[in-house]
C-alpha cells in the first residue's frame, strides 16, 4: 500500500550546516509515529520541510504518492497534510463555534462565496457541531477562543486541522506546558482524531510517547538513527546512548 508519507534521502542546510543529513521514512497510513531526539537534533527544520515552511536541499516528500517536496504551505495543506502551530491558527476574538466554522466553510469550498447559499450553510453547521464534539468543546461554543485555557486551545487547534479534512496530522510538541490532567486530556483526544488518520508528532514527554506512538523515529544530529517499535526502541543501545545519554552496556 502507498504510504501516507514518505521522505527519500531528505537533506537541508542553512549555509554550510547540514541540519537535516539524509532523512528516509515511510508512515502508512493510520500509523501513529512519534519522532523524538535531543535538542536541535533538527525535528522542528523536518517538520518545517514537510510543511512546505523551509525548501529541501535534497531529497523527495511524498504525500500519499504525490511529491509534494517544494511546494508552498497552503497547496500541501489542500492536499491533506495539516500542521498544527503552537495555537497560531486560532482566531481569538473569535467564538469557539466561529472558528471552527470558517475552517469547515473553507473546508467545504465555501470560501467568500458562502453567503449565497444560505440553505447549504446547514453542513457547515452539522459538521461544525461534529468537530466541537470530537475535540469537546462543544458546552464552550460561544466562548472567545482566546479566553481558553491553554489545553482548551490547543484542542481547538486540532479541531481547525481536522475541520479541513486532513488526512495526515502534524502535531508539534501538543502536550508541551500542559499540567499532568491537561496532558492526560489531550493524549486521549490525539488518540481519537487519530482513530482514521496518520498522526506524525514531535513529543519530548516519553510518557505521551510511548502511550500513543504505534512506532518513534530518533532523530539525532539530522539522522534517523532508529525507527522502531516503542518497545524496540526502548532497548536499542545505540538509542539509550546517543539519546538518553545512558552508557551502553
Ligand atoms: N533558519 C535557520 N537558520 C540556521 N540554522 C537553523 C535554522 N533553523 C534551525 N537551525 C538550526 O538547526 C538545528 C536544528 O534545529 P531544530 O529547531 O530543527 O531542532 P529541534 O530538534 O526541533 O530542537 P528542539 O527540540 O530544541 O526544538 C539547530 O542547531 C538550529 O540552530
Amino acid at each position: 500500500m502507498t504510504p501516507a508519507l514518505e521522505l527519500t534521502d531528505l537533506r537541508k542546510s542553512f549555509g554550510a550546516m547540514e541540519i537535516i543529513r539524509g532523512v528516509t521514512l515511510s508512515v502508512p497510513a493510520g500509523e501513529r509515529h512519534a519522532v523524538i531526539g535531543p535538542n536541535g537534533a533538527g525535528k522542528s527544520t523536518l517538520f518545517h520541510l514537510i510543511s512546505g515552511h523551509y525548501r529541501p536541499s535534497a531529497g523527495t516528500i511524498r504525500l500519499g504518492g504525490e511529491t509534494i517536496s517544494g511546494m508552498a504551505p497552503h497547496l500541501i495543506n489542500r492536499r491533506g497534510l495539516s500542521r498544527s502551530f503552537q495555537i497560531t491558527n486560532i482566531f481569538p476574538r473569535l467564538s469557539v463555534w466561529e472558528n471552527v466554522r470558517c475552517a469547515t466553510l473553507w473546508a467545504m469550498g465555501y470560501r467568500y462565496s458562502f453567503w449565497r447559499n444560505i440553505e447549504r450553510l446547514a453542513d457547515a453547521r452539522q459538521r461544525t457541531e461534529e468537530i466541537l464534539t470530537e475535540i469537546n468543546l462543544l458546552d464552550r461554543w460561544h466562548v472567545p477562543a482566546g479566553v481558553l485555557s491553554y489545553a482548551e486551545q490547543r484542542a481547538l487547534e486540532i479541531g481547525l486541522s481536522i475541520a479541513g479534512n486532513a488526512e495526515v496530522l502534524l502535531l508539534d510538541e501538543p502536550t508541551a506546558g500542559m499540567s499532568r490532567a491537561e496532558t492526560e486530556r489531550v493524549v486521549a483526544l490525539i488518540r481519537r482524531v487519530s482513530e482514521k488518520r496518520t498522526l506524525l508528532m514531535i513529543e519530548h514527554d516519553m510518557g505521551v510517547v510511548f502511550d500513543l506512538a504505534d512506532r518513534i523515529s530518533v532523530l539525532v544530529y539530522g539522522e534517523i538513527l532508529a525507527s522502531d517499535t516503542p518497545e524496540r526502541v526502548k532497548a536499542n543501545p545505540a538509542v539509550q546512548q546517543a539519546y538518553l545519554g545512558l552508557e551502553a552496556s
